[in-house]
């Protein structure tokens, strides 16, 4: 849930009457409490840091009840909470002393809990927090931060001066910042504490994981055959830029697709037919578009890896978007072959009822592609990809660490499960072939995006540190198998 729709929650769980806003706090605080106690209970001295918001709040209440068990707390405000609000409800049950940021201490033996900003921050972390914090992280003191570690924005994950935290206790569900880079890496454990809240409505932001996706999987009926199971045509690279196709083929098949065909020029395809057995080669003349037509019930194309030709991508692209034929997976080159202009694809690919243009970029792509989202870093990869996806009538996949995946209706999902061996040669083509594989078998590109994502996300895990594209191809199936 993004701040705003966190906010808007715990609003609606308050007017419905259950409980009021401090109880929530009151949860809330204990739940941070009980994670000081799991995890930190021989702590020497319990440092609290409080801000003027209700994050402030929920410091107040762990601060009472830690040392109601008898640790020894101290508690330091930023500011005093508001008059009139449960922060201050929440204050008045603090009997201690309150001291100023600037006599906060720490020692390697104590642990800090960080209050001060959560889901109401935003702009830039004021220089006594900036210090106190950095104050921490000096002396070696773990900090367990409230919500959000101070400084991080809940809804983009952005967070200059905010430090490293050993764990984030947070409450009902987790907000993008706590999945987006660089807040992803400063939350460290991530505790979701559940403190009776209750959704005012369905949001359009997710984790990606297989619950969004499981149930659009591709389940052949007995009565299939090839063709129905999906077909995919891969555009190949020429003569010495033949392998990247080839890993997008490969990775269609293993994603399920029952008839693969690479479509190059006479030349790429010896290449291609001393490599490949199980998928179809096609030649294509003076007219790729042709040879393209003459393809048995394609359901996806995939153009881009390792094309090499951009005007020939950018023919192609425009050509196989009007026809209102197969989707389309649009990555490397053929994202490339658009730099210049794009308008002219997106309209056309917005006139489908259902997406059915999937554009793979990488932030260096999205920014060719889309020049004043790239420009607007303050609005977050999510918003960017969000504002992308609307604008191109595609599902556009902006990959990454924390690779957000979006719909033009305004779904979006941020993915957690990559590792660093996806930054390997191939790794791209691989994951452009599995939604192209997905997308043919009749999924729907937002999902069919999503899947291949958390797969390949899944692939690369299994294929340890030292991955290579190929082996990230080979374990995809061990994974789809488990979900259908
Ligand atoms: N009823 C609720 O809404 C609940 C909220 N909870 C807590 O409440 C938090 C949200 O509370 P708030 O909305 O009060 O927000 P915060 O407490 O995160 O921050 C708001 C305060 O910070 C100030 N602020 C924001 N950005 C600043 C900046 N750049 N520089 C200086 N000051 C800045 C604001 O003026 C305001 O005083 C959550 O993170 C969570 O910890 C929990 O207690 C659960 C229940
Ligand atoms: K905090």
């Amino acid at each position: 849930m993004t701040n705003a729709e966190m906010a808007a929650a715990d609003g609606a769980t308050i007017k419905s009457g259950a409980f009021g806003g401090i109880v929530l706090m009151e949860r809330a605080g204990g739940a941070v409490a009980d994670a000081a106690l799991a995890r930190f209970a021989a702590a020497a001295r319990v440092h609290v840091l409080c801000g003027p918001g209700n994050n402030g709040g929920d410091g107040y209440v762990a601060a009472r009840i830690l040392a109601g068990k008898g640790l020894s707390v101290r508690l330091y405000a930023l500011a005093p909470p508001k008059p009139g609000t449960d922060a201050a409800l929440a204050a008045e049950t603090w009997a201690g002393p309150v001291g100023g940021l600037d006599a906060f201490a720490p020692d390697p033996a104590d642990l800090a809990i960080d209050a001060v900003f959560g889901a109401g921050f935003s702009g830039a972390l004021p220089d006594p927090v900036q210090s106190a914090l950095a104050r921490a992280v000096d002396r070696r003191c773990p900090v367990l931060a409230v919500d959000l570690p101070s400084g991080v924005n809940g809804d983009t994950g952005q967070g200059a001066g905010a430090v490293a935290c050993a764990a984030t206790v947070t409450f009902y569900r987790r907000k993008p910042g706590h999945l987006l880079y660089p807040g992803r890496a400063l939350c460290g454990e991530t505790i979701v504490a559940e403190i009776g809240v209750r959704a005012a409505r369905p949001t359009a932001t997710f984790e990606n994981a297989p619950d969004l996706w499981r149930g659009a999987l591709p389940r052949p009926g007995a009565d299939t055959h090839k063709y129905a199971r999906g077909a995919v045509a891969v555009f190949s690279g020429p003569r010495h830029g033949t392998g990247a196709s080839r890993l997008a083929a490969l990775a269609a098949q293993r994603a399920g697709a029952g008839a693969v065909t690479i479509l190059g020029h006479p030349n790429a395809l010896d290449i291609h037919a001393a490599h490949v057995t199980s998928i179809m080669l096609r030649a294509w003349g003076d007219d790729p578009m042709a040879a393209l037509g003459t393809l048995k019930g394609i359901g996806a194309v995939v153009l881009g890896p390792g094309f090499g030709d951009l005007p020939l991508a950018r023919s192609l692209a425009a050509a196989i978007v009007d026809d209102k034929g197969p989707a389309l997976v649009l990555d490397a080159d053929g994202i490339t072959a658009f730099a210049d202009d794009a308008s002219g694809l997106f309209d056309a690919a917005r006139v489908r009822d259902e997406p059915a243009l999937v554009l793979t970029p990488h932030a260096g792509e999205f920014a060719r592609l889309f020049p004043d989202l790239a420009a607007d870093a303050a609005a977050g990869k999510l918003a960017m990809a969000r504002a992308a996806a609307e604008r191109a009538g595609a599902v556009v996949v902006l990959k990454g660490p924390d690779t957000v995946i979006a719909a033009p209706d305004g779904r979006a999902a941020v993915n957690a499960n990559a590792t660093p061996a996806l930054a390997t040669a191939g790794s791209g083509d691989v994951l452009a072939g599995a939604v192209a594989g997905l997308a043919a078998q009749g999924m729907p590109a937002f999902e069919a995006a999503c899947a291949a994502v958390w797969l390949h996300g899944e692939a690369g895990r299994a294929s340890g540190p030292l991955a290579i594209a190929e082996d990230l191809i080979a374990a995809l199936p061990a994974h789809l198998s488990k979900l259908v």
